[in-house]
């Protein structure tokens, strides 16, 4: 399924306002947009509508956009945590992700968000000014003509305004309007930074809840970034037994470690075969695994991951990458190997909130840089260099 960019046209009419609202023409030609280098006085203003922004030609920079005032079923969110993404990077670096979604103008960034309600729109009666929330940044159409909206698989509505993705401006701004409907209440005991963390857990819960994880399954996750530690966490939590992680790098196996002492670990060699790969996993786990959750996206990971799970096991792919790549048909015939991808999530947010507010999942580890909101382009620099030895790189406000 190509990803649908939404356009103007696409957008239908109770979510053209964001259309008009985000869309950079309208952003970008207000007469209060503006960029801003270091020395701005704006950064000085708390009541700026600071934000960070990337483009087509591969900057990424503060900007000052306009203040919004709530339209109807609408809030704004002074947004206090983003952490940042692969993704928002990859768009800044690549300026593209996937086919279609193309960077052609500023682009506001981050989509991994929680704040404090501070204005409510007409409408609006589940909550109230002072609440804390963690926004989901996928807001689909709802429309009845749409099966995914309308049969609850959400994340693959066509009409979808999915905030960072262009032409949509993103939530790493101080002040976001956005619909009440998509909004989760923070239990008192999550943080605002927790709250952001549970966008990256959404994925992985959706990831594990799809691959069909049972309690006690023997699995290998594929890469220790911030999606395959998530991962970690969210199938130690689920009773998932042993667990592998690999990666390229020791010091994230390490981290991984820390998260989950009892993980075993597996780091992949420069040159191995898929065989050799498959051969470390198997002998690490010692005993046959069934479901292998891919959080790389790249073609010598996957085929690894093929190769060591069990006849009749899964690879599921939650990592993004090149849009061709060829995998071993006839060992996958030969053993019934199921292979499975995964788009966004839908429905997770609230289980991901209770799974942190109950204890089950610890997310405070995996934060291991902060930014206050005007040194958000400095952040980008740290999360983009492997050598600054981040995990997650959070701004706050
Ligand atoms: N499906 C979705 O909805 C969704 C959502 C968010 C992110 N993603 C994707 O998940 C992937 C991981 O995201 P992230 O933020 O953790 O990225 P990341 O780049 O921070 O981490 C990827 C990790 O994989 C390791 N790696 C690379 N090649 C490897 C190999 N051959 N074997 C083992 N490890 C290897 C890297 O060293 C790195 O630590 C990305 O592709 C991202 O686009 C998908
Ligand atoms: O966490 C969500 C992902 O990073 C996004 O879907 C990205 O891949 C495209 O916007
Ligand atoms: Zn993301
Ligand atoms: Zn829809």
């Amino acid at each position: 399924m190509a990803i649908a960019t939404a356009t103007a046209s696409a957008v239908p009419p109770h979510l053209s306002q964001y259309e008009a609202l985000y869309d950079p023409s309208k952003v970008l030609k207000h007469p209060e947009f503006r960029i801003l280098d270091e020395s701005a006085p704006e950064l000085q203003d708390k009541n700026a509508n600071i934000a960070c922004a990337y483009n087509p030609a591969h900057e990424v920079h503060l900007i000052k956009k306009p203040r919004f005032a709530p339209r109807p079923h609408e809030v704004i969110v002074h947004v206090r945590a983003t952490g940042i993404c692969g993704s928002d990077v990859h768009f800044w670096k690549h300026g593209h992700i996937g086919p279609t979604m193309i960077v052609t103008d500023e682009c506001g960034a981050g989509h991994e968000s929680a704040g404090e309600i501070i204005e409510l729109g007409e409408g609006v009666t589940q909550f109230k000014v002072g609440d804390r929330v963690a926004i989901e940044a996928g807001v689909p159409c709802g429309q009845a003509d749409c099966d995914p909206c309308r049969t609850g698989r959400y994340n693959a509505c066509q009409r979808v305004v999915f905030f960072s993705t262009p032409p949509y401006h993103g939530t790493l701004t101080r002040f976001h309007a956005h619909p009440a409907a998509w909004l989760h209440k923070l239990p008192d005991n999550v943080s605002f930074e927790e709250g952001s963390l549970c966008e990256p857990l959404a994925v992985a819960l959706a990831g594990l809840e799809r691959a069909g994880i049972r309690l006690g399954d023997p699995i290998v996750i594929c890469g220790a970034g911030p999606i395959g530690l998530v991962t970690l966490l969210a199938a130690h939590a689920a009773g998932c037994t042993p667990i592998v992680i690999t990666d390229l790098v020791p010091s994230r196996l390490a981290f991984a470690q820390t998260l989950v002492p009892t993980v075993k670990t597996v780091c992949i060699q420069k040159g191995w075969s898929p065989e050799e790969t498959a051969k470390a996993i198997k002998q690490a786990a010692g005993v046959e695994i069934r479901v292998a959750l891919e959080c790389t996206g790249f073609e010598s990971s996957i085929r690894g991951a093929i190769f060591s799970v069990c006849f009749g096991g899964k690879v599921f792919v939650i990592g993004v990458g090149p849009s061709e790549q060829s995998y071993p048909f006839g060992y996958c015939s030969a053993n019934e190997i199921d292979l499975q991808y995964q788009y966004r999530y839908c429905n997770q947010y609230p289980k991901a909130l209770r799974l942190v507010s109950g204890g089950l999942i610890n997310l405070k580890p995996l934060v291991t840089h902060r930014f206050p909101l005007e040194r958000a382009v400095e952040a980008f620099q740290v999360a983009s260099d492997p050598t600054k030895g981040a995990i997650k790189v959070q701004i706050q406000d």
